[in-house]
């Protein structure tokens, strides 16, 4: 297990945010974090990357490695190349010039690794988001809606990136409103709804124990009620 959530709360002002939230993450796994508009999802994502601190309850934490992190949205410094971009962060994590151009090649970077970041579609200033959070340690990424700006062929590639990581050890954790894509790539799952979990735990096995055949179909189950 990597972490633990033990009546996680963070409420705003206008009382909505995350309400009581239990759930553990364990190692390994790639674990989707789903749900619509509002439910909770960067509120939860801001406390698992320490970005702010619960109003109650807690995150346990039971390793202590670098949390790598894709945020939703980034801006970089757009004097600076995408080579640049990893190399600042290469030199702070200590990852050297091969293992960065591997990455660059990885996001289909590596070409145009001299342009400077103002010349680059969203797409690619989202690849080169994706390639920060790659470079780095192997314990927990977690990726902020990482399908935003993507065509088709980079969500294929990134779904694979994905698959790479976990197979080598690393724990994915990714948030969605896409309950298709969570049910086609994720281990396990975490459901949100206007700040509380609706259902957490192993896809499939939420699936039998629902009786139902997709998540959608889980998640209008659970709202219903
Ligand atoms: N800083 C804040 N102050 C007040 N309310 C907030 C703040 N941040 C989030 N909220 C509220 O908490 C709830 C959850 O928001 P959050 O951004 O975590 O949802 P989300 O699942 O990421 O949504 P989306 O898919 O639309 O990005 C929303 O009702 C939102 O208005």
């Amino acid at each position: 297990m990597i972490v633990e959530a033990k009546n996680l709360q963070k409420i705003y002002k206008n009382n909505r945010g995350i309400h009581d939230a239990n759930f553990t993450i364990r190692k390994g796994r790639i674990v989707a974090l789903a749900g619509g508009n509002g439910a909770g999802k960067s509120t939860l994502i801001r406390l698992l990357t320490k970005q702010e601190k619960p109003t109650n309850g807690e995150l346990i934490w039971h390793q202590d490695d670098f949390v790598r992190y894709m945020p939703d949205d980034v801006d970089f410094p757009s004097t600076l190349t995408a080579q640049e971009v990893l190399g600042l962060l290469g030199s702070l994590k200590k990852v050297g010039k091969g293992e960065q151009d591997e990455i660059l090649k990885k996001v289909g970077l590596f070409e145009v690794k001299k342009q400077k970041v103002s010349s680059f579609s969203k797409g690619m200033r989202q690849r080169l988001n994706l390639a920060q959070s790659l470079i780095g340690g192997d314990g927990l990424i977690i990726m902020d809606e990482p399908t935003n700006g993507l065509d088709p062929y980079w969500i294929a590639q990134l779904k694979d990136m994905m698959a790479q990581e976990r197979n080598r050890g690393a724990t994915v954790l990714f948030s969605t409103h896409m309950l298709a894509f969570a049910e086609q790539l994720a281990d396990d799952v975490i459901i949100l709804h206007e700040g509380r979990i609706l259902a957490a735990g192993e896809v499939q096995q939420l699936l039998r124990d629902h009786h139902c055949g997709h998540l959608e179909e889980l998640w209008l189950q659970k709202i219903d009620l």
